[in-house]
């Protein structure tokens, strides 16, 4: 089976990938669409790319090209915890307050802003495609006096040396990631113990109707369905013209989530399911 995820070797997604799918041949990729054309093309069978996380909020990019761009089922999720440190090339330890630029993927940058306000004020952040991209580039420019936000594998994998660790500004740190396939209906064998069911929709209200939102809740509501999250995203057919997703506590039925559905399609919404798969936590993500 082969795995494609946000490369290169020892992102917090390359962390997620070892522990769900540890036979794997998992394979990096430069961007999360990166990703996703691989496992819609073809070249392979599954793709994990992150979704959410704790500290940050939504990772657009990957809800927009699942909705936009292309249509691909979820099959289930994982939330790992995230431990940001503060790496540099091992010449610059002991002299990591001079470094000139910080280099991260840019939801990483911004789960640490305050200890970088704090400690490292003024100092020019660099968004790159990920945290180990960042982390590869310090090994390779040890001329560049920079550091990378990544974790403790990205020190081990390109010989960094980890200046302060856990910068992260909350202890609650966690992302959640999502597994896409096309051909696999269910997470194949894996050896983690499901901690429950979802299925996730995405809701178009009628435009301008009075309400409307507050009538799709209900329909979730009084059939007892309990909902995780809802967020809205821009259309991008008009300012203001928005969608929402919508996660349900519960596995696909053949009544009640059916039920809320027909409901909401009579009151003039348009309903798409993004997937009904299992969720799983890993509690360490670190060698
Ligand atoms: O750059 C990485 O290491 C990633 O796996 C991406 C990503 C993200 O997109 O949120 C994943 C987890 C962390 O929240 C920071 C970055």
């Amino acid at each position: 089976m082969k795995v494609a995820f946000l490369g290169p070797k020892a992102t917090f997604t390359d962390l997620a990938v070892r522990e769900m799918f540890p036979s794997a041949q998992s394979i990096p990729y430069m961007t999360i669409p990166d990703c996703l054309d691989a496992v819609m093309e073809g070249e392979v069978d599954i793709s994990v790319v992150p979704l959410e996380n704790a500290l940050e909020g939504s990772v657009n990019i990957t809800l927009d090209y699942l909705i936009h761009e292309m249509k691909l089922p979820i099959i289930g999720e994982i939330t790992a915890p995230i431990k940001q440190h503060l790496l540099v090339h091992p010449q610059y330890k002991d002299s990591w307050e001079q470094v000139e630029v910080i280099f991260s993927h840019s939801h990483a940058i911004a789960q640490c802003h305050k200890f970088l306000h704090s400690q490292l004020k003024g100092i020019p952040c660099e968004s790159m495609t990920s945290t180990a991209a960042a982390a590869k580039y310090l090994i390779e420019h040890p001329e560049v006096r920079a550091a990378a936000i990544a974790n403790e594998l990205a020190a081990k994998e390109y010989g960094l040396a980890i200046a302060k660790g856990n910068i992260h500004d909350f202890d609650f740190n966690h992302t959640r990631f999502i597994v896409l396939s096309k051909i696999y209906k269910e997470i194949p064998a894996q050896s983690l113990g499901s901690v429950g069911e979802k299925t996730t929709v995405m809701v178009t209200l009628p435009s301008d109707r009075s309400g409307a939102l507050h009538q799709v809740l209900s329909a979730f509501a009084w059939r007892n369905l309990n909902l995780s999250k809802i967020e809205s995203r821009p259309m991008k057919t008009g300012l203001g013209n928005y969608f929402f997703i919508i996660d349900v506590e519960m596995k696909l039925d053949e009544v009640l989530i059916p039920g809320a559905i027909a409901e909401l399609e009579a009151l003039g919404c348009s309903v798409v399911i993004l997937g009904s798969y299992p969720y799983f936590n890993i509690e360490k993500t670190c060698p």
